[in-house]
């Protein structure tokens, strides 16, 4: 089976979150099953950069008033192609932002081409090669299928997975003539979305399939509170709907062989981890008192509730913890760490920026991870918490209400409890659960029974990929 991937992101060449995560490791879970997944990405100039040479296999002689090439090449076992389009993407900030922090004005331009390259990949632009199928990611990716409506692909299976319904992709309506879609596709069965154009939105109308990465999140799309304006419309297509929670590359992401952590471990030789908690301590300037160090790894925004986590680092510290912070995001939120940080020397540490190494070190080296989502489509971090010993703290809500079992006392008798879950996601909420980790840290033999039952978790893409797979084959099947 041939399938076209788009997304925005692809780990290792550009990250900017768990999208890049998962969009570079599905193809490689893919493949025992007999599926080659080739990977159409935009070539940013650290993307251009990292591929080296490349195939010119393809291109458009005036993609949105501009020329552009497709490249071919394999990437560490991943099949890319890239999307070389200079006036589109060759910028010095980041995929989305530009360095001052604010979106490119014409990221509907720069997106649209990217869906439109896939749907003209999918309708024969290349000599040698047409996909079976099209899996597409995320806003960014989302006109694809409805470029495929209007071409002639129009009969090629879509999948469309939703990796956080909060980012749409929603512009005004003066888009509209820019796109290169015909006047029919300005309309509630395609982009139309409350007067404005939608990409996310005429993804959702025009995919054949539609996924989430949980489960759970699936269920909570369909809710006014999580749907985020896209309930009524994802109802109305529940039959395609479904959850496939996340998986991560086990490669990349094992103590065993981590280059990026002091020392390696495995669970059932835990005593080396202690240097990778010496090693966190001294990085981020802690005091050589005993107790549990938390850490986060996160985007800090709202949707992270990481408000939620500022009021209770008081607490943490008081209860004899500490708090290693590894993130950027509202300026408010970095400057209540950076002020938390102040007021307890030695015992709170945040480092503002994007550090793919030290956010390894920091799953080997701290006790437990906090996540207190508000909502969460699936989370990645708490499934790289399980896999290094680093217990999670999660709220109960999304992916992490599926992957976490909670240390109550049922699970914990029973010997399957793997973290720790609360709810409501409020600074009690998180208190409440903080206590209860507190008291199971004081009990090392049941602390070393979490962690050793959480690194026997299976959060490989095994499971996962043959969900995908199984999906796959009954839309060709019925295509
Ligand atoms: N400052 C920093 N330095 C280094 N690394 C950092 C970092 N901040 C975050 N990361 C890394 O970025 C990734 C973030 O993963 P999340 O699952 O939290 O996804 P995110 O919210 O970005 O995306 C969405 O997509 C993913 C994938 O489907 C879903 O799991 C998630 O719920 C959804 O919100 C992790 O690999 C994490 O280690």
């Amino acid at each position: 089976m041939e399938i076209l991937s788009v997304a925005s992101e692809v780990f290792p060449l550009i990250k900017t979150g768990g999208l890049a995560d998962v969009a570079g490791a599905l193809p490689l879970a893919l493949k025992p099953h007999g599926i080659r997944m080739r990977t159409l990405l935009p070539g940013y100039p650290i993307v251009l950069q990292k591929i080296g040479k490349a195939t010119r296999i393809g291109g458009f002689d005036n993609l949105f008033g501009h020329p552009a090439s497709i490249l071919a090449v394999d990437h560490h076992g991943l099949d890319i192609l890239v999307l070389d389009a200079p006036a589109l993407f060759d910028r010095d900030g980041g995929p989305y932002v530009d360095k001052a922090g604010l979106d490119y004005p014409d990221n509907f331009r720069r997106f649209a081409a990217l869906s439109l390259a896939a749907a003209e990949i999918a309708g024969g632009l290349l000599p040698d090669w047409t996909p079976d199928l099209v899996h597409v990611h995320d806003w960014q990716a989302a006109l694809t299928p409805v470029y495929m409506r209007f071409g002639p692909a129009s009969g090629m299976p879509t999948v469309l997975t939703i990796h956080n319904i909060a980012f749409q992709g929603q512009f005004g309506p003066t888009v509209f003539p820019e796109l290169a879609l015909p006047p029919e596709a300005f309309t509630v069965d395609y982009v139309e979305y409350y007067g404005d154009v939608g990409f996310l939105k005429g993804g959702l109308q025009a995919a054949t399939a539609i996924t989430t990465v949980s489960p759970s999140y699936a269920q909570e799309i369909l809710t006014p509170e999580f749907g985020m304006g896209l309930e009524g419309l994802l109802a109305a297509r529940l039959s395609g709907l479904k959850g496939i929670v996340n998986g991560i590359d086990a490669d990349i992401w094992d103590p065993r062989t981590d280059p990026n952590i002091a020392a390696p471990y495995s669970a059932d030789k835990m005593k080396r981890r202690a240097e990778n908690k010496l090693a966190l301590s001294k990085r981020f300037g802690f005091d050589a008192a005993p107790g549990p160090i938390f850490s986060v790894v996160s985007r800090l925004t709202w949707q992270k509730g990481m408000d939620v986590l500022a009021e209770a680092i008081d607490d943490i510290v008081e209860n004899g913890g500490k708090l290693a912070v590894l993130g950027s995001g509202d300026p408010v939120l970095e400057n209540a760490f950076l002020s938390a940080a102040a007021r307890h020397p030695g015992r709170v540490g945040i480092v503002v920026g994007y550090d793919e190494p030290l956010s390894h070190l920091l799953q080997a080296g701290s006790d437990a991870i906090l996540i207190p989502s508000r909502f969460e489509p699936c989370g990645l971090t708490q499934l790289y918490g399980l896999r290094y010993g680093c217990v999670p703290v999660v709220a109960r809500t999304g992916g992490l209400a599926d992957t976490i079992i909670d240390a109550n006392e049922a699970a914990l008798a029973a010997r399957v409890a793997t973290g720790f879950q609360f709810s409501p996601v409020t600074a009690d909420g998180l208190r409440l659960a903080l206590r209860r980790v507190f008291a199971l840290y004081k009990e090392p033999k049941a602390w070393a029974r979490l962690q050793a039952q959480g690194m026997k978790s299976d959060v490989s893409w095994d499971k996962s990929a043959e969900r995908y797979a199984a999906l796959y084959s009954g839309l060709l099947v019925k295509g």
